[in-house]
């Protein structure tokens, strides 16, 4: 970080002669054969220190990597100031260099805890307030749009972490949300795709399509039993399994346009009502030309139905750092939402990007989210390395990525609601990590980061794990770990693709299941 290679800190030589020397010994059976303790010793639970019923386990002991690597790693993450940079950026210093900036996304959510001192900073709290005044008066019904109704559909334009955030937390917590949904997929066989969909399902109103070419694939004929279970429940005699239509009883619906190509606003101004749509423009420089452009367009189609501008004013808000820009779009100043400089686009949904997301899922839940990441990053601020859980995930990626050579990294929730969650950290990681250069702008000669991708994790099992698994070697066949005794999840099918997930990617872990939810 001081602006050196990181190939020259002689941790990093020590790991390259380490996995020259040993890689084809690193044989994760035999890790575990070797130490009954294993799972133990590379496993940590989290506890919220602000909410102790907040907890999670990272399980990283399927990885390969013994205790002596993993120092080496964390060695190399203390070579290169990893812990005083951390501090740096805690204290609002300006560690992006080339564009004098400091870096406080944590600022978003601090509720008062860490003392920053930087311009905006006491601004937080105001525009948090009026995120909630804000969305309470949609939620609420008492904003009315031009004509006196009430707001039942948001559209948020923007792109990049001005629409890959709050897409992805509002589908993460749709459960929290006021919302009633009008065509529904389910494929999941993680009962809580199902259970979602029906909680919005009247029996007497739906009709279940089960489509599967074969009629015998496992998670379609769960899913397909299970509803006809809950609809019997209701139903009573078989004999109505039969004609059901659904028809739309839409309370709140939140729609997210980002693509300039004009179909994608086309499409989502059809499920539009002029008199009841909330246009919120997210863009933090307000010149983004795809979110501009669709701004512009979505305004026309407005004022053709409202004629006067002064409606536009009930209709559109805008999340930026340009006020210049807003106000000559012609959005009411008191309805911007603003945020800082210091707040990257691929941290910003913890800003007032994530209107949306306060909008649907309420401002209380949203605050919610906000003191989780806050103690996420307590503890990424106080905890030693060895402990860290970001730092150890860090270290245990480029111990892939630039000694095993691993180009890719894939994150495959198995919860439903996760299903955007590869979407939104491609930008979180790859944006974070491509760059070439040192700080003191010297070429690096090694991989800066992997590519992200990703899917929910049963869907994928039935599109791209067959390579995975039987490919050539995109992943080397020791990572498929056999069924022993040290190694109890290794025991079935399905358990053995988790496992070869967690070798992959060990941000899943956080997010995906745990080895106990997966027994
Ligand atoms: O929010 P905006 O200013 O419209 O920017 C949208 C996106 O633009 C660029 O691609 C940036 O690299 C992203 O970080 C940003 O999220």
């Amino acid at each position: 970080m001081s602006g050196r290679l990181a190939s020259e800190y002689s941790a990093w030589k020590k790991l390259q002669q380490t996995y020259d020397a040993e890689h084809s010994r690193i044989i994760l059976k035999d890790l575990f054969a070797q130490d009954p303790n294993r799972f133990a010793k590379f496993s940590k639970e989290y506890v919220d220190t602000t909410d102790k019923n907040t907890t999670f386990l990272l399980d990283y002991s399927k990885n390969l990597i013994t205790q002596p690597i993993l120092n080496t790693l964390l060695s190399l993450a203390r070579q290169a100031e990893l812990e005083t940079y951390r501090d740096k950026m805690f204290a609002g210093e300006h560690i992006n260099t080339s564009e004098d900036r400091s870096v406080l996304h944590v600022a978003l959510r601090n509720f008062d805890d860490f003392k920053i001192q930087e311009a905006g900073v006491d601004e937080v709290g105001g525009v948090l307030a009026h995120i909630k005044e804000f969305s309470e008066a949609i939620r609420s019904g008492s904003w009315k749009g031009y004509t006196g109704k009430t707001i039942n559909t948001i559209v948020n334009i923007g792109i990049g972490g001005s629409d890959l955030g709050p897409v992805m937390v509002t589908e993460a917590l749709k459960h929290y949300a006021k919302r009633d949904l009008t065509a529904h997929f389910v494929s999941n066989i993680d009962g809580t795709h199902l259970a979602e969909i029906l909680r919005l399902c009247d029996p007497e109103r739906t009709l279940f399509i089960i489509a599967s070419k074969t009629f015998t694939t496992q998670e379609t004929i769960t899913n397909a039993e299970s509803s006809r279970d809950w609809f019997l429940a209701a139903a009573k005699d078989k004999a109505h399994v039969a004609k059901h239509f659904h028809y739309a009883k839409r309370d709140l619906t939140a729609l997210f346009v980002s693509n300039i190509d004009g179909t994608h606003l086309a499409e989502t101004l059809r499920l539009c009502d002029p008199e009841r749509t909330l246009f919120i423009i997210a863009s933090k420089t307000f010149t983004t030309q795809e979110t501009i452009t669709n701004a512009e367009s979505a305004r026309d189609w407005f004022l053709t139905a409202a004629k006067d501008k002064v409606h536009v004013a009930k209709h559109f808000v805008a999340l930026s750092t340009n006020t210049k820009a807003v106000t000559a779009f012609g959005i009411d100043q008191a309805n911007m939402f603003a945020f800082w400089d210091w707040v990257g686009g691929r941290y910003s949904l913890w800003s007032a990007i994530g209107l949306s997301i306060a909008i649907y899922i309420g401002y209380d839940n949203f605050e919610q989210l906000l003191k989780g990441a806050h103690g996420m990053d307590k503890h990424f601020k106080e905890t030693p390395l060895e402990n860290n859980l970001p730092v150890l995930m860090a270290v245990i990626g480029i111990w892939y990525n630039d000694f095993y050579g691993s180009q890719t990294h894939a994150l495959l929730p198995y919860d439903q609601y996760l299903h955007k969650f590869a979407d939104y950290f491609q930008q979180g990681d790859m944006e974070s990590n491509g760059k070439f250069v040192t700080k003191g702008g010297q070429r690096v000669d090694y991989q800066t980061g992997p590519i992200i991708w990703g899917a929910a994790g049963t869907n994928g099992q039935h599109s791209f794990y067959q390579l995975v698994h039987q490919g050539t070697k995109l992943i080397p066949a020791d990572f498929i770990a056999p069924a022993t005794s040290h190694n109890p999840i290794a025991h079935s099918k399905h358990h053995r693709i988790l496992l070869s997930n967690f070798f992959a990617q060990p941000e899943a872990l956080a997010f995906g299941k745990t080895e106990s939810e997966a027994e």
